[in-house]
């Protein structure tokens, strides 16, 4: 995500009035009432849910069970473009920090978390998630979206100085991300049989992003949005839930499945730039956050940037491109656009390759 992004989208502010909504739920306004948006497509039931799938990062590092793991993830990121990562190793004391310091930031006093609100023109800080300039509709939700590496724009003043510990867990939860994230792309380059150097390349030094979510809980969870269904427009999304609450939908041949978070595990998304790195093989999917009527819930999600050569394009040796070469800055602003015109970015660069095969 280009920060700046030419902002046909926006931002729109936490206010007082908002802070009241959130905080009692007992009518609500306009602006979040979207009961048709909620119904908007079959929800699948507990049994078929268990259905998306779980990769094991330990049994991917250990060669004895490393090829057969490697055969799951490939075909999580082929059908799902979502999976679960269990034993994933990651160091458990940034992992807490983080989580405990997403609480303390999201428990703050409105005002002190907008002394890192969102500025006109920017997509930095706090504040409700994007919309769609011509949406009218809001997402339930708070969200503090940071640039956190490899960006020359990146703004540390929007990096809250309160929880004191904030920025101390966030740079080091950053770098595991990124670690983690290029462990698992070893084992993705295997699998579409691409060199390895190739995709940890596309990723390498390239931008990253964090989005924090608190969704507070509604009394009235079937008319409004946690937030919007939509595709993660980057190339791999890592997705930490701080507390056990459900809420997000995977989308999959029409029907939406609620993904029911693993305690300790992490849950792994393909972005549109994968899908086009790897010519279509994975497939970024759809999704969406519904809230609780109960429970609130706080999510850290970081996105991991990544090109090739300044532009998005499908790698090498992958057939013929499926997608055209469009340079990164570009693609940025055409995802933002499309996002506005509810449409999907990706679908624009198809070549004429995608478009027979759709007909066959
Ligand atoms: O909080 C979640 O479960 C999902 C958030 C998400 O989809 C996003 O930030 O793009
Ligand atoms: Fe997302």
């Amino acid at each position: 995500m280009e920060i700046d992004a030419d902002l046909v989208v926006t931002r729109a502010e936490i206010t007082d009035a908002a802070a009241a909504t959130f905080a009692d739920s007992t009518v609500i306004p306009d602006r979040y009432a979207r009961p048709d948006e909620v119904g908007d497509g079959v929800v699948v039931g507990d049994e078929e849910s268990h259905e998306l799938p779980l990769v094991d990062m330990a049994r991917l590092l250990d060669s004895e069970s490393s090829e057969a793991e490697a055969a799951k993830l490939g075909s999580a990121c082929r059908d799902w473009g979502f999976f679960q990562l269990t034993n994933h190793g990651l160091d458990e004391s940034a992992v807490q920090d983080m989580k405990n310091n997403a609480v303390q930031f999201f428990r703050l006093p409105l005002e002190k978390k907008n002394a890192v609100a969102i500025e006109a023109g920017r997509l930095e800080g706090f504040g409700h998630h994007f919309a769609g300039a011509s949406c009218d509709k809001l997402d339930w939700a708070e969200s503090l979206i940071l640039a956190t590496q490899e960006n020359e724009q990146t703004n540390m003043e929007l990096w809250p100085a309160d929880p004191p510990t904030f920025r101390d867990a966030l740079e080091k939860y950053s770098l595991e991300m990124s670690s983690l994230a290029r462990r698992l792309l070893r084992f993705m380059a295997s699998d579409i049989g691409v060199e390895r150097e190739a995709l940890d390349g596309a990723f390498r030094g390239k931008r990253q992003t964090v989005a924090m979510h608190h969704y507070p809980p509604c009394r009235h969870p079937d008319k409004v949005i946690g937030i919007t269904p939509h595709h993660d427009g980057l190339g791999l999304a890592l997705l930490l839930h701080v507390d056990d609450t459900p809420g997000l939908q995977v989308r999959r041949g029409g029907r939406w499945f609620p993904l029911d978070p693993l305690p300790g595990a992490l849950v792994v998304n393909v972005g549109d730039i994968l899908q086009v790195l790897t010519n279509g093989k994975y497939r970024s999917a759809e999704h969406r956050v519904l809230v609780d009527a109960e429970r609130g819930r706080t999510t850290v999600v970081m996105f991991q940037g990544a090109s090739v050569a300044g532009t998005v394009r499908p790698l090498p040796g992958l057939g013929e491109a499926r997608y055209r070469a469009i340079e990164y800055g570009e693609y940025v602003k055409g995802n933002f656009r499309a996002l506005v015109e509810g449409t999907r970015f990706v679908d624009s660069l198809q070549t004429d390759v995608a478009q027979d095969e759709k007909e066959i």
